[in-house]
């Protein structure tokens, strides 16, 4: 479990990291999402103990960071994929981090299998692609067999293969009862990855939810429905919480009522209906929508809206 408790991180007169609370719970991919700049990365070095949060506390499972005799064990970490000796074959890596750890040889083999690396673990890591980059940084994050694993921007140029990979990977993880979380500017690809979303910008968080709810919540633009008779339909589906608005000569849209019960009214009167479709907002919006307050640099074309 990983807890972040009223963190508050200030860089000079800059507050990147503000009042922030959430938990990431055992058995859950949580997507850690906010725009470019919102301080997601200052908090996952923060839960790492690479940085120190001005005020507040973060818990990894219950206790800071430094606190564990053998953090490598307790949390794996992805930050920055890059930072690996280009010069090193990617089992040298891998048996240098886990000889520095007391972690036997056989677990790299494994990490290695895992993460799908076998072809190429003789090979120079610099001659690595970014997705190969990738896999080798997500089972260096492996490699002490952690039951918190924490990944920044981990389908970061990866291709459609990889991220299925990874969300294969993560669910996996989960399913195990290992706490999850990565770290994205994407809603979409997190919301396929992800149970549990926690939404920051500038520091500040905006939304701590399921994946479900949002969908259900992104879900509640009313219904569009096709029928000839838009009169008599409209007359018929009125009441105190509905509103029905005239989409086209064939068309109505109705908030206040789900398509089943539309369906069924007009089915008790005979009304012909050849649309009946819930309009959905896309999560991306639902994601824009929140965080456009937040992003840190709007384009000046934008601000002139
Ligand atoms: N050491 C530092 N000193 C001063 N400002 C910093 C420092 N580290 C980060 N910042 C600032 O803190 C803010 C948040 O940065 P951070 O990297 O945590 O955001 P992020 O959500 O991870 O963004 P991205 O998606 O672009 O990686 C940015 O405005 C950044 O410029």
């Amino acid at each position: 479990m990983i807890q972040v408790k009223e963190v508050t991180k200030r860089y000079g007169d800059k507050t990147v990291v503000d009042q922030l609370t959430f938990t990431a719970h055992p058995g859950q991919v949580t997507g850690f999402l906010g725009p470019n700049g919102a301080g997601k990365s200052t908090t996952m070095r923060m839960i790492v103990g690479l940085d120190t949060p001005t005020t507040g506390e973060v818990l990894v499972n219950g206790r800071r960071y430094a606190e564990h005799a053998a953090p490598l064990q307790e949390i794996g970490v992805l930050l920055d994929a890059k930072g690996v000796h280009p010069g090193r074959s990617a089992a040298n890596h891998l048996l240098a981090m886990a000889r520095t750890h007391g972690i036997p040889k056989k677990r790299v083999d494994e990490v290695i299998e895992l993460a799908g690396l076998t072809k190429v673990a003789g090979k120079r890591v610099g001659n690595f692609s970014l997705g190969m980059g990738q896999r080798l940084g997500i089972a260096a994050a492996l490699l002490g067999d952690p039951g918190v694993v924490m990944l920044d921007e981990p389908v970061n140029g990866l291709d459609p293969e990889g991220v299925l990979w990874v969300r294969n990977l993560l669910a996996r993880l989960a399913a195990e009862g290992r706490t999850v979380v990565l770290s994205s500017h994407l809603m979409s690809e997190t919301s396929l990855i992800a149970d549990h979303l926690v939404v920051i910008g500038r520091g500040k968080l905006l939304a701590d939810t399921s994946v479900a709810s949002l969908v259900a919540q992104a879900a509640g633009g009313g219904v569009k429905v096709g029928t000839p008779a838009t009169t008599l339909l409209g007359v018929l589906l009125a009441g105190p919480d509905v509103t029905v608005t005239p989409a086209g000569p064939e068309e109505l849209i109705v908030s206040g009522l789900d398509a089943r019960q539309i369906g069924q009214i007009a089915a008790d009167h005979g009304i012909p209906l050849f649309a009946l479709t819930p309009q959905t907002v896309s999560l991306e919006e639902a994601f824009m929508d929140l965080t456009r307050e937040a992003v840190e640099y709007t384009s000046s074309l934008e601000l002139a809206r």
